[in-house]
């Protein structure tokens, strides 16, 4: 072999490159984002970036990534500097993101997705040479996709792996991953990680990667950085500092809600019936079916089940965003229609995933969105559907003080918030009244740990005030912690109901894939 095919050779099979920021700030407007960080992300090594909502993790990403200019600062890779002025750039110097949302079309197969990715995809496609290329890259890919269906049948685990495999296609070898894991079930979380890992051991990649889960941190990741209102708190190596000592330099002084407890309950009234739902999805096909629950007064329902099971179908029913074919919902047996009357009627509430598209107005202020729901009554009109500014900036100053949406002021753009600030204003507007029926979809979804504490909290304690709540999670945790009755979703139907006193993982991971 000759000596510059030898180097070839051993240059693909490390090509795991380091990563540096020098002194990263990054202003919007009056606001400081993100104050001179300075992060090394060792070539081969997994790298957590931790760090409360708001602190400006995101913004460093998309600083490194091109998607926003940062105000000064550099990006070193393999120590030298590069100048990185869109995504582009970055791509061209091995960097590639994985979002926590899907980026891949749908309607298209997994392989028809890598060859359209390409920058520069050829005009006319010979699909047998792709095939033989897809062939041999995923043969030497730690996991594999079906690469000949629609994305659209592959389930959430196998779309974020072929996000994944899409930016090693595109032959990145640094990847920036923002939560990876918030759509995959634990099971899928571990295989994952463990593989990207491997890569990383192996030379091939290296990965920067962020998370608010300290098991993710502690079991795949060699080293971390913190940042706490875009400064930099703190990095070490994993293992070296305890995750009690991580989560000080993640919030500084501030403490951490202690669960509320469980207030014990008997012979409630059931507050709210859902009887024999059937609904279909959005290609028509049935996506809920026969779904029968009960839900007493001060008491949680929690419904596990892995993600695309029709839960969101039954969510948007409920909440008056899809109708149902057959079936009816009662409240104190009566009937009921979700619809904005009903529900201030019977106090129901709803939050949703993906708050920012589905319970907010991106281009309203922050103050306007928390005031949302009770913008048409009085004090917040006084004069048919003019709004009285005044009463509300003051009611949104009282709500984001008490859930701490982290917000320059009511005035900014709902959309300029971080992701897990938008939750949070979400739920203040949503939790902040009297609620009889709370109907949640994955309340904790991309929040940092004392914000999950927190929101756990509020929700426990609506129960408390005997609100019944219907609580939709992915994360078995979190309604192992949270309800009196699990109830398991599997292929649209509800057919496994136990006491949560009575529960173990076990069987309701054996419900969840649907025996
Ligand atoms: N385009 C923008 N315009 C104005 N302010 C912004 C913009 N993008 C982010 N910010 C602000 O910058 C700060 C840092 O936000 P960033 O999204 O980086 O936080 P984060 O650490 O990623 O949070 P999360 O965990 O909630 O995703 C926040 O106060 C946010 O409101």
């Amino acid at each position: 072999m000759s000596a510059a095919l030898d180097t070839t050779t051993e240059a693909r099979a490390h090509r795991a490159v380091s990563l540096e920021t020098i002194g990263m700030t990054k202003r919007f407007g009056s606001l400081t984002a993100l104050e001179d960080v300075s992060i090394k992300v060792e070539a081969g090594t997994v790298h957590a970036l931790l760090g409360e909502n708001g602190a400006g993790k995101s913004t460093l990403v998309k600083c490194i990534m091109g998607f926003y200019q940062p105000t000064s600062g550099t990006v070193l890779v393999d120590d030298h500097e590069v100048g990185i002025r869109n995504p582009r750039d970055a791509h061209a110097h091995g960097i590639g993101m994985v979002y926590q949302h899907f980026t891949l079309v749908p309607s298209l197969t997994a392989a028809e997705n890598l060859v359209i990715s390409r920058a520069h995809p050829p005009a006319v496609i010979d699909w047998r040479k792709e095939m033989r290329g897809l062939d041999e890259f995923l043969s030497r890919m730690p996991f594999k996709v079906p690469l000949d269906v629609p994305v659209s049948s592959l389930s959430a685990g196998e779309k974020q792996k072929l996000e994944i495999l899409k930016q090693l296609y595109l032959d990145q070898h640094f990847l920036i991953l923002d939560e990876p894991t918030s759509v995959l079930t634990p099971g899928e979380a571990d295989e994952v990680l463990g593989l990207l890992r491997g890569m990383t051991r192996t030379g091939d990649l290296t990965i920067l990667m962020i998370t608010h889960k300290f098991r993710e941190v502690t079991e795949y990741t060699d080293a971390f950085t913190v940042l706490r209102r875009g400064k930099m708190a703190g990095a070490g190596k994993v293992g070296a500092v305890s995750v009690d000592e991580m989560s000080k330099m993640m919030i500084g002084d501030a403490t951490i809600r202690e669960g509320a407890a469980r207030t014990p309950m008997h012979d409630q009234p059931v507050v709210f019936e859902v009887a024999g739902l059937f609904a279909d999805g959005d290609e028509g096909l049935p996506a809920v079916e026969a779904v029968n629950l009960k839900v007493h007064a001060g008491e949680i329902v929690g419904v596990a089940g892995v993600s695309g099971n029709g839960q969101s179908e039954l969510v948007e029913v409920l909440s008056g965003q899809r109708d149902a074919s057959d079936g009816r919902l009662f409240i104190h047996n009566k009937p009921f229609v979700p619809n904005r009357d009903h529900m201030d009627r019977y106090k129901v509430f709803g939050l949703q995933e993906e708050p920012l598209r589905n319970a907010a107005v991106p281009r309203m202020t922050v103050g306007e969105n928390i005031s949302f729901r009770i913008f048409d009554k009085p004090p917040i009109t006084t004069l048919g559907w003019w709004l009285s500014p005044g009463p509300m900036r003051a009611r949104a100053r009282e709500l984001i003080a008490s859930y701490r949406v982290k917000t320059p002021s009511t005035e900014e753009l709902m959309e300029n918030l971080s992701g897990g600030n938008v939750q949070r204003a979400v739920l203040a507007r949503e939790l902040s009244s009297q609620v009889d029926v709370l109907i949640v979809a994955n309340p904790c979804f991309g929040l940092d740990f004392a914000s999950v504490a927190e929101i756990r909290a509020q929700i426990m304690e609506q129960r408390n005030r005997g609100a019944a709540v219907l609580l939709f999670s992915e994360d078995l945790d979190e309604i192992l912690e949270l309800a009196d009755t699990i109830a398991v979703m599997s292929g649209g139907r509800i057919d496994y109901v136990v006491p949560a006193a009575e529960a173990d993982r076990t069987s309701i991971g054996r419900a969840m894939a649907g025996h």
